[in-house]
This record gives C-alpha cells, structure tokens and sequence, in this order.
C-alpha cells in the first residue's frame, strides 16, 4: 500500500520499504506526487550543483568519425581523451533507429509495474548479471541519489535470451552489437596514440572483454536543488558510450578544477568517456574525468551507457609497451573484479577510486 502524503518518509525503514523492497524505487516516489523531497535524498552542500560554478561558454570537443582513420581525426580522438576524457562523436556507424529503439525500450522497462520490475532487484534476481536498482549504493550512502536503473552485464546471447527482460532485451543487444564497431575504431586510434600499434587476443580482452549496458531512469523530481541524479564519479570502465535523450542534465569537470561544463544533447551523438580502466592502462595519459547528473524539477530524463571493460579476471596496469620506452608506471597491476568490488562497496566520492591501483 502506498504511504499517505503528510510527512510519508520520515522513518527512514518505511523509505526503504517502499522504494528498495517494493521496487517502486525514485519513479515511484516521484509518481506519489510528493511536494517535498524526502530528507534521505538531501544531499550536503558541496554535493550539490551549484549554478556559479557553470562554464557556459565551454563545451566538451565534438567529433566527426565519418573519416576516423583520417590523421587528424585521429588526433583530435587522442587529444580529447587526455585533455577533457570526454567528447562527442557524431556520423559514427550506430544507426539512428537502433538508438531510437533502446530509448523507447528504456521507457517501456521503467513502465512497468513495480512487482515486475523488481523480480530483478538484488534480492530477487536470479543472477548478479541483471539487477534493478536505485541509488548508487544505498547501503553505503549517506544521502541516496535521484535515479533508477536496470544493469544487464553481457554473458552470451544465450544468457541474455534466459535471464534478461523480454521488453528490452533485443533492443539493448542490438545496441551493444552495433555498437562494437565504433568502441573498436575509437580503441585502435587510442591505442595507435600510445604507439601500440596491434592490439591481439589478449589486449582486446583487457580493453574490451566484457560489457555492461545500464538503462538509467531519472524522474521529476520535486526539489532538483537538493539532490543528485548521480554524484561526482569516475567510471571504472575503459571506455563509456552514453546515448542520452534531449532533456540533458549530464556534467563534466573541467581540468580537476571546481568548474562544471554541461553535456548539450545533440541528435543521434553519443557521449565517449574514458574510465579508470583505460587512465591505469594508458598510464594517466588518458584521463577519466569526474561527471554528474543534476535531478530536474519538470522533465523525466532517460540514458543508457555501454561500460566497455576488461574481464573481472583480468589483471590491469600500465600497459607492457609504455614501460618497455622507459615510462615511469605511476599504477600498479590490480585485479580487475577487485578494483570494481572496491567501487561499487563505498558511495560515490569522485575521482578516489583511482587511488586503488596508484603505486
Ligand atoms: C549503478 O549505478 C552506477 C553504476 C556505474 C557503473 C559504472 C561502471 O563502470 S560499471 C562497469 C563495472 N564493471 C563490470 O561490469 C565488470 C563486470 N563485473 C562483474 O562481473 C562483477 O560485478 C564482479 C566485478 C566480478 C564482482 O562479482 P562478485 O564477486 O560476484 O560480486 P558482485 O556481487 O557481483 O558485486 C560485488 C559488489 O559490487 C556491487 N555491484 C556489482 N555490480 C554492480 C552493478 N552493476 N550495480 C550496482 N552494484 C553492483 C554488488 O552489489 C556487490 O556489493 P555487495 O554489497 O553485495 O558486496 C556508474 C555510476 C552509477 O551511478
Ligand atoms: O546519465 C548520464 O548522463 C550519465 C550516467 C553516468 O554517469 C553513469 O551511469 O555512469
Ligand atoms: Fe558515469
């Protein structure tokens, strides 16, 4: 039964209750119509978006991959990855429609009914590939995010077939399979940067072994000023590919200062980014920049990231070529499942999961 609307979240166990157990999760809070964000959401200060620390006029570099092969292609892909470790790509081979379909097979999953949806929640779902939730971390958090979402890690078409959710699963597989030809050019041109130039078995396995696609769902919210839809973080993948919709709301940060420049939705783009992964194999020369998500008091906003990552087997450093001309390694070799253990067990606290594999 739904709380009532007179203070309906004090307890804090009758939050969790309704959004965690019941899997009604932030849509369904938003839903309720409240007038005031629960006191669980209000997140401190300083984790809060504030407006003068906008850089309006900057903008993340926008890429044309029609000619990717093209030198100079190539080097704005490089200089964008270690100057901002943020862009756009635009004229890449991932057709329009495909990304049409796995937005409106986002909103067909959220549509569902919280009974439905929450067969995939970490309590319920049959296996740690697909699991629906909300926050980041809600055991570990101090101050929950304004944000649901479903997290399909890709075994096997097999597996994807048995356990993901019929209403989106052919969508978001097609997105993934079309979109491998683009994450392999934008690999092949970050790897010609660092002068390797063949990338066999092995390394496509630690850049590009396994991945994650995540159907992300931030509702309206009732007061967007006090919250987050996702705190300050660094992915912990290689790369990232975010397909977002029109409504926008993604940061970035510009040059580890305290200034934040905003991610304009552009039609059939998609948000590169690289992740903790790629920095420690790249040795810092590629960088994985903070980012976050502002919650919006009129709109629902939908995006759905690819995380390309190594095998949770995989053992990832510095690669072999950059120490061999006698680069100092600045990380040291970690195992790749415990470097994401290790982000996925605190809250969100921007750049510091990097500080894992530092020497
Ligand atoms: C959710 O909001 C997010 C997510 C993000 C994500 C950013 C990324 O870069 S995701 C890419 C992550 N990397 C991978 O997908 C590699 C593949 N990972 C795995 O196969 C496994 O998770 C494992 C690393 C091998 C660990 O397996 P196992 O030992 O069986 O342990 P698990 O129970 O699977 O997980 C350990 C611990 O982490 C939590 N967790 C794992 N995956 C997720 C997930 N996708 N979403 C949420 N939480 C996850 C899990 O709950 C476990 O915690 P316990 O408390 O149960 O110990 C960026 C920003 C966001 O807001
Ligand atoms: O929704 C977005 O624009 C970004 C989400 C994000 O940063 C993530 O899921 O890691
Ligand atoms: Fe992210």
């Amino acid at each position: 039964m739904a709380p009532t609307l007179a203070d309906p979240f004090h307890d804090s166990s009758a939050l969790r209750e309704f959004v965690i157990n019941q899997g009604n999760g932030v849509k369904g809070l938003s839903e309720l119509g409240l007038t005031a964000l629960p006191k669980q959401y209000i997140q401190p200060l300083e984790e809060r978006t504030c407006m003068s620390n906008i850089v309006p006029q900057e903008t993340i570099p926008i890429i044309d991959m029609s000619n990717w092969e093209d030198p100079r292609v190539a080097k704005s892909i490089c200089d964008a990855a270690s100057k901002w470790g943020f862009f756009q790509i635009v004229n890449h081979d991932v057709p329009i429609e495909v990304l049409e379909n796995v937005k409106d097979a986002t909103y067909k999953f959220f549509r569902l009914p919280a009974e439905v949806k929450n067969k995939y929640s970490k309590d319920h779902s049959s296996s740690n590939n697909v699991r629906f939730g909300t926050s980041f971390t809600p055991q570990a958090e101090k101050a929950l995010e304004w944000k649901d979402y479903l997290s399909l890690f890709y075994v096997s078409e097999e597996q994807a077939s048995a356990l993901w959710p019929s209403i989106c699963r052919d969508q978001v597989l097609d997105y993934m399979k079309k979109s491998e030809v683009v994450i392999k050019q934008l690999l092949k041109v970050l790897m010609k940067g660092l002068n390797v130039n063949e990338i066999d078995d092995t390394k496509e396995s630690m850049l590009m072994g396994s991945m994650r696609t995540n159907l992300n769902y931030y509702p309206i919210c009732p007061n967007p000023e006090l919250t987050v839809g996702v705190g300050r973080h660094s992915d912990v993948s290689t790369l990232t590919i975010l397909l977002q919709d029109e409504i926008g709301g993604l940061f970035v940060r510009e040059n580890e200062g305290d200034n934040w420049i905003h991610v304009p939705p552009i039609k059939g783009s998609l948000v590169i980014n690289v992740g903790d992964a790629l920095q420690i194999m790249s040795n810092g020369r590629y960088r994985s920049v903070e980012h976050r998500v502002v919650a919006n008091g009129s709109n629902n906003r939908i995006s759905v990231p690819i995380f390309v990552n190594p095998r949770p087997a995989d053992m990832i450093g510095p690669l072999p070529e950059l120490i061999a001309n006698g680069e100092k390694p600045i990380y040291k070799q970690v195992l790749y499942s415990d470097y994401v253990k290790h982000f996925f067990r605190k809250a969100h606290n921007g750049k510091k999961t990097v500080g894992f594999a530092e020497l």
